[in-house]
Formats: structure tokens, sequence, C-alpha cells
């Protein structure tokens, strides 16, 4: 398994480009399913999750092509077999293939995801609103059975418990061919549903109000591509880039950035003290100064990401006076603390909420990234550390951050990646 070696010590410099929103690609790709023509994809982002969901596309004998930035698939062909097993595990997203499945052939078996490690993720709201348009649901042996009754899937009324950007998309999924009218309350209001949204409807489907909290659905019999779609930029990505050129920046420019889906975060690192200029569709970091703790409290779009909170934990560690971190959708999402501790920082979690105090001096070492966005906090940490960082697990930054020794070593950064 490859491991990152990251010199430390070295400033940042120059530009990236973020690519296409993971968040998106991975519910883009299994409502490819949904067309009944060839699907294109551009922006598509080079990462792991998106080759695991090609080659769950050929197990259904769905022909995908990858080259550049554009991604086509053709389902034209599509066998409707079950998938309970092999790559599902590998993504959180794969879940993404019980709504597809059963708006294209009323039916699916569909192994329970894998993805981050990141507390309990289950996935009782998806299965409610399967149920809502009508199809019944059981647990066989580790995988999802779902099957529409005889006439087929109808529109419902789906209140979510809580807001649930999986379930908002796997329910989308289902009901865009339903008969009738569904109707989502609570539901997420992420960027990534508005893309899905558009693309569905760019196919021919009829979702109304896809970044509000009531998403409105008239269902229809088929969906036909014929225009290629390019995703949005990855927001997370961004954030990430961004908090690293706060940390070890002398003059960074962020491009492909819709800064509005960023607002809770700017308005944070604003807040710490960090300068930027926000341009149309890039943001310029300047070095930092003086840095001010903050306290940041994760929520649901539109307020401050949970994917974000270990990416701007290195940055935190840079201010002065105390620092808190709440993360109200995952609060045991903490597996990046016990590395920072070895490399030096001063944190402590008291009732899954994280401590931080300045700390001057973080030293390299073997750290191991339990999930993305730990490695993304450990890649940052790295490149602020003296000497060596080694992260291990770097499979988890690979599935899903574009590029990223190439895009490191553009800014200057002294990365390599070892078997
Ligand atoms: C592929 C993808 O887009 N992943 C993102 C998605 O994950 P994912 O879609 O899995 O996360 P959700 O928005 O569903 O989860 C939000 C919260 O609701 C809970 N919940 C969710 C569904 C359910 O049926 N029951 C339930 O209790 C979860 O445990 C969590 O506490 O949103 C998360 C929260 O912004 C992000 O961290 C992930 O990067
Ligand atoms: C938790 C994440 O991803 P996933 O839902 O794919 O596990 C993430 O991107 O931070």
């Amino acid at each position: 398994m490859e491991k990152m070696l990251i010199h430390g010590g070295k400033k940042l410099s120059g530009e990236v480009v973020i690519g296409g929103a993971k968040n998106s690609t991975v519910a883009l790709i299994p409502a490819a399913i949904l067309s009944r023509t060839p699907v294109t994809l551009d922006s598509v982002p080079h990462i792991q999750d998106v080759y695991n969901l090609m080659a769950i596309l050929d197990d259904m004998n769905v022909k995908s092509d990858f080259t550049e930035n554009v991604l086509t698939i053709d389902p034209t062909e599509i066998h409707d077999v079950p998938l309970p097993n092999g790559k599902i595990k590998s993504l959180r997203a794969s879940y993404y293939f019980m709504g597809a499945l059963l708006g294209r052939f009323g039916k699916a078996i569909v192994g329970l995801p894998g993805g981050d490690d990141i507390g309990p993720r289950p996935i009782d709201q998806h299965i409610k609103g399967f149920e809502a348009l009508g199809a019944s649901v059981s647990n066989e042996h580790g995988a999802m059975a779902i099957k529409a009754p005889a006439e087929g899937l109808h529109g419902a009324r789906i209140f979510l418990d809580m807001v649930s950007v999986g379930a908002t998309i796997n329910v989308i999924l289902a009901a865009v061919t339903a008969k009738g009218r569904t109707v989502i309350e609570n539901a997420a209001k992420e960027p990534e549903i508005i893309d899905l949204a558009t693309y569905l409807n760019n196919m021919g489907a009829k979702v109304r109000g896809a970044g509000t909290d009531v998403i409105r659905i008239s269902g229809v019999p088929t969906l036909e591509a014929h225009n290629s779609h390019t995703i949005i930029p990855d927001r997370i990505e961004a954030g990430t880039y961004l908090a690293m050129a706060a940390a070890v920046g002398e003059g960074v420019k962020v491009k492909n950035i819709i800064s509005e889906h960023l607002d809770a975060f700017l308005a944070k690192l604003e807040e710490m003290g960090v300068v930027m200029d926000v341009g149309e569709d890039s943001i310029f970091v300047y070095p930092s100064g003086d840095l001010k703790m903050v306290q940041i409290k994760t929520m649901p779009y539109p307020g401050f990401a949970t994917d974000l909170q270990q990416p701007i934990t290195p940055l935190m560690l840079k201010a002065h006076g105390e620092g808190l971190i709440i993360d109200t959708i995952y609060p045991k999402r903490v597996r990046h603390i016990p590395e920072l501790l070895r490399m030096g920082a001063d944190i402590t979690i008291e009732n899954d909420v994280i401590i931080l105090h300045h700390c001057d001096h973080l030293q390299g070492t073997e750290v191991a990234a339990e999930e993305i966005r730990a490695g993304a906090c450990l890649m940052i940490a790295g490149l602020m550390a003296e000497g060596t960082t080694t992260i291990t697990k770097v499979d988890n930054i690979l599935r899903g951050y574009d590029r990223v020794v190439m895009k490191l070593r553009g800014l200057g950064a002294d990365v390599e990646l070892i078997d």
C-alpha cells in the first residue's frame, strides 16, 4: 500500500486548479443508469471513487471511458444484476445504485456501502423514502433488497427526520421516474444536490426546488441525456487548498471556485485574520500574519461543512488562544487528533468537543490517514512540520483528492508517493 512522504517546512506559492466535486460526481455516475442514451460528464476528478464506480458499472455491462476530464457512460445495454458485494464496499456513494436501480428496473439488490469510518452512518432515511414510494425493503445477508410493487413506484410526501445528503439524493433518483408527484421536506440543500437536479432535468426529469429544503418531483416515464454535463467545482477540495495556503503559503491562487459555496468557511478564515482576494471564480490567499483562534460548529449546508473541520485544524494550531471545534454531524469524527498529538499538537477532546491551543512546532513522524479528511488535515500538518511526515493509509486521500501529488508539487511542496 502506498505512503505519502512530505518533507515539511517549504513555503507554497503559485496556482492550483480545483477539480469537479467528488460528492456530485459519485451521485452523477450512478444516476447515469437512469438514462436511455449515453451520458457525458465533464470536469470529472481523477479520484479512486470514480474508478471504483466505473468498475461497478462494468459489472452491469455499462461501458464507460474516462479520458482527460471527460467520462462517457453508455447504459444502453445495461443488465439488471444484483450488486451485493465487491466494489460496492469500497465507497460510501455506491448506495446511490439503490435509488438508481430502483428507478430504472423497479428493483435493486445492493450491498451495504463502505466509505469513511467517521462514526455511525445509518441509512434509515433512505429506506423510509423508498418505502414511502411504495417499495418493500429487506436486509438479505448484509445486502439491501428493494422492490417496487407490480404497478411501479408512486409519488409520496416524505419528511426526512434529519437533513441527509444521501437520503435526499437516493429519494430523488427513485422518484424521478415514479408515477405522480413526490415532495421531499427537510431536504438537504447542498450544491451537489442542485448539480444532480440540473443533470437529471437536462435528461427530461422534473425536479424543482433543489437547493431549498422542499424538493418537488413530478415523475416522467423515461430519461434521455443529450448534452454533456459539467460538474461543479469541489468546494471541499477548494477549502482544503485555501486552509493550506493560509497555513504555509507565500501567496497562492486557488482557481475554479464558486465562492458562494464556501461562505461559512470563508467567513471563518476572515475571522481568523486570513487575508484573501475573492475573485469571480478564484481566490488569492496572502501570506498569513498573526491569526486569531476561532470556534467552529459544523452544520448542514449552508453551515460550516463537517468535511472541512479537519482541513482547517492545522491552521487553527497557528493561532493564539483556545479554539473549539464541535462536529454536530459526526461528533466522533476525530481520527486526525491522535495523529496530530504525535506530531506535537496541543489538543484535547472533552465530551466530543475538540479543544485546541497554539502550537509553535509540529514535528514530522509516521501518521495514518484513517479517513479522507483526516488525511487532508495530515497533509497540511506535514507541510507545516519540521522534517519528514510519512502518511500511511493514503488510499483514503487518493479516493477523493484529484491528482493531489501533482497539485501539491505544482505549488512547490516536496511530496512523493512510495510503495
Ligand atoms: C458522498 C457524499 O456526498 N458524502 C457526504 C454526505 O455523506 P452522507 O450522505 O452519508 O451524509 P448524510 O448527510 O446522510 O448524514 C448527515 C447526518 O444524518 C445521519 N443520517 C443520515 C442518513 C440516515 O438515513 N440516517 C441518519 O441518521 C448521519 O449519521 C449524519 O449524522 O454528507 C456528509 C455530511 O455533509 C458528508 O460528510 C459526506 O462527505
Ligand atoms: C465523508 C466523506 O466521504 P464519503 O461520504 O464518501 O465517505 C468526505 O468526503 O469527507
